[in-house]
């Protein structure tokens, strides 16, 4: 099983912390959320791992034999691609692949990509030039690229924002059903609560650049805890159907006076 430590990450942006001596262990065949209110620190954190920007601290990936693991077993997936690539949405995905590929693309390469442009519902737009997708079209994409990686670690920033109900299941389901069967170490940055209650094996709670809590779901989806970091009433509740849901029901202080100018 491969193991991901993060020792006392740290980042600061022209003399602001960002993030505070953030801890903690991630395990494989785990998928862990990260959580908290806009601009606590989670993309950042997200990106530290991924080592696209300068942290202090340390993470260190190992396999079960406690030999490194290299940068390129991760897969980062960010919030929004914003590429203006004349590349086909195969040529996209294929690009996943860009550390087996040598001068010739062989046939296994096409038979992955072409089997996840159909996992994820994608074939019908191999051809179409990724530029021209919609914005959930290219987060679907983007996701394919990774997944066809094979990485042993999935980073994934709020990869459902810019999806409808049935694709947000979708990728979720598709990065849970991956993580299990790999025993990859996946990472998700997530707004929605009922979605992290659903798919998540363990939370991680940002506040302030901080770790405020690390847990199960149901330790870490406290409504009080919740109404302390993100202030506001909340009800956590459990559905007919057996689904955590996460209510909003008001601000404990009125929006207008937290709004800083
Ligand atoms: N390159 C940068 N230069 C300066 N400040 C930055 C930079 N990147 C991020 N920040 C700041 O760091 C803080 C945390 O940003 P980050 O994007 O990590 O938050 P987040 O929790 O992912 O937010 P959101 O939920 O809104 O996406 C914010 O105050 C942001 O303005």
């Amino acid at each position: 099983m491969i193991n991901m430590k993060i020792s006392n990450i740290g980042v600061s942006f022209q003399n602001k912390t960002v993030l505070k001596d953030i801890s903690a262990v991630l395990k494989g065949g785990e998928l862990t959320s990260i959580i908290g209110p806009n601009g606590t620190g989670k993309t950042t954190l997200i990106k530290s791992i991924a080592r696209l920007i300068k942290s202090r601290g340390d993470v260190v990936l190992t396999d079960s034999h406690g030999n490194s693991l290299s940068k390129n077993s991760i897969a980062y997936v960010p919030q929004m691609s914003t590429t203006t690539t004349e590349l086909s949405v195969f040529e996209m995905v294929l690009l996943g692949r860009v550390k087996d590929l040598t001068w010739k693309v062989e046939k296994h390469h096409i038979d992955a990509v072409t089997q996840m442009l159909k996992d994820l519902g994608l074939l019908s737009l191999s051809y179409f030039p990724f530029c021209k997708l919609s914005g959930g079209q290219r987060q679907l994409v983007t996701m394919a690229q990774a997944l066809v990686s094979k990485p042993k670690v999935l980073l994934l920033d709020e990869p459902t924002s810019a999806l409808d109900l049935r694709h947000q299941l979708q990728v979720l389901d598709i990065a849970q059903q991956y993580t299990k069967q790999t025993g990859a170490i996946t990472l998700v940055v997530l707004h929605d609560l009922a979605l992290v209650a659903r798919y998540s094996d363990n939370i991680l709670l940002l506040h302030d650049g901080k770790i405020v809590k690390k847990g199960l779901p149901k330790d870490v989806l406290d409504p009080n805890l919740l109404q302390e970091v993100y202030k506001v009433e909340v009800d956590v509740s459990v559905s007919n159907g057996g689904y955590t849901t996460v209510t909003p029901i008001r601000p404990i202080i009125p929006i207008r006076s937290s709004i800083v100018c």
